[in-house]
């Protein structure tokens, strides 16, 4: 089953006595793409994503899916990874998720097949009759994905789904992702793992408590970043401190890491370089994301 819908919040807000978590909050989760959330503790993301989910109520604003406003039905077809993690301890892995399968109305015979399939995929099959409470954590945590991910859900919203998992278990976890978003489905996930968030999301949305400091695809977050250029010198490149117009975060040697204000500033650096005896390299650098990270949170 295809799909093209949006997630869409619009001034979405909550208050807990004097304290406003989620502030104003707007973005869109488009269909078929990786949204990935990140902020530090406490910047807002569970709270956000429960309101989505519809387990909190906001304060302000609201939440759309479809170009309209989400229904209660809208929402029992979503996939969701809470915080806190929901697992039965007492109860074998596979009657479990037949069970969890079964409430999201999936006929008894499919449930089986399809959970048993995804047991497979996230290296699980063998552990289908174990109780939840005696699989290790990041095996639970793999239990808590095939959860979510049942049933072919029109939007996952996964709450650090990726913390406590092996790279194997990524690996796995990504390609069931990326049957989701095949489909069409909006994913929105939090992380704190920039790397993971960088190498996955075709959108970013960071939050610094409760407001949304940056919202795009992360190329275009990388062109709105500050613009490095890494300058060598032929000799000691410690004269570029002189230089209107350019600012040297670092300088070591005949190397050095440099913001250049504007095109006037290029060709001041490149004139003095070569009354200085030359330049061996100038070379602009994109921004990582952990840069653009730390830049629209500081
Ligand atoms: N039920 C609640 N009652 C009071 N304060 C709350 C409640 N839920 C969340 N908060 C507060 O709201 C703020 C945002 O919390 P939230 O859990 O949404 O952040 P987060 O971005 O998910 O953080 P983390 O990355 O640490 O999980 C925090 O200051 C938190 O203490």
């Amino acid at each position: 089953m295809t799909t093209t819908d949006s997630l869409e919040v619009r001034g979405l807000t909550r208050t807990f006595g004097d304290l406003t978590a989620v502030d104003d909050v707007r973005f869109a989760a488009p269909p078929g793409l990786l949204t990935g959330f990140v902020g530090g503790n406490g910047a807002g993301k569970t709270t956000t994503m429960r309101m989505i989910m519809g387990v909190l109520a906001p304060t302000a604003g609201e939440v759309r899916f479809g170009g309209r406003p989400v229904t209660r039905a809208d929402r029992r077809t979503f996939g969701y990874m809470p915080e806190e993690r929901g697992l039965y301890p007492k109860q074998p892995v596979l009657d479990q998720l037949v069970y969890l399968a079964r409430l999201r109305g999936i006929p008894a015979a499919r449930a089986k097949a399809e959970v048993l399939d995804h047991l497979d995929r996230l290296g699980l099959a063998g552990r289908s009759k174990e109780h939840v409470e005696k699989l290790s954590l990041g095996n639970q945590q793999r239990v808590q994905i095939i959860a979510a991910l049942m049933g072919s859900p029109r939007l996952l919203v996964l709450d650090e789904p990726f913390s406590g998992l092996d790279p194997a278990a990524v690996d796995g976890m990504v390609d069931l992702l990326a049957e989701h978003t095949a489909r069409g489905v909006p994913v929105l996930f939090s992380s704190h793992q920039l790397d993971l968030v960088e190498r996955l999301c075709e959108r970013l949305v960071i939050l610094k408590s409760g407001r949304v400091m940056a919202d795009g695809a992360p190329a275009e977050l990388q062109q709105a970043g500050r613009l490095r250029h890494r300058f060598v010198a032929d000799g000691d490149a410690g004269w570029v401190r002189g230089v209107p117009g350019v600012h040297a975060v670092d300088v070591d040697g005949s190397v050095a890491l440099l913001e250049l204000a504007d095109d006037a500033a290029v060709q001041r650096l490149l004139a003095t370089a070569l009354e200085r005896g030359g330049v061996r390299e100038l070379t602009p650098l994109r921004p990582t994301l952990a840069q653009i990270y730390r830049e629209v949170t500081a």
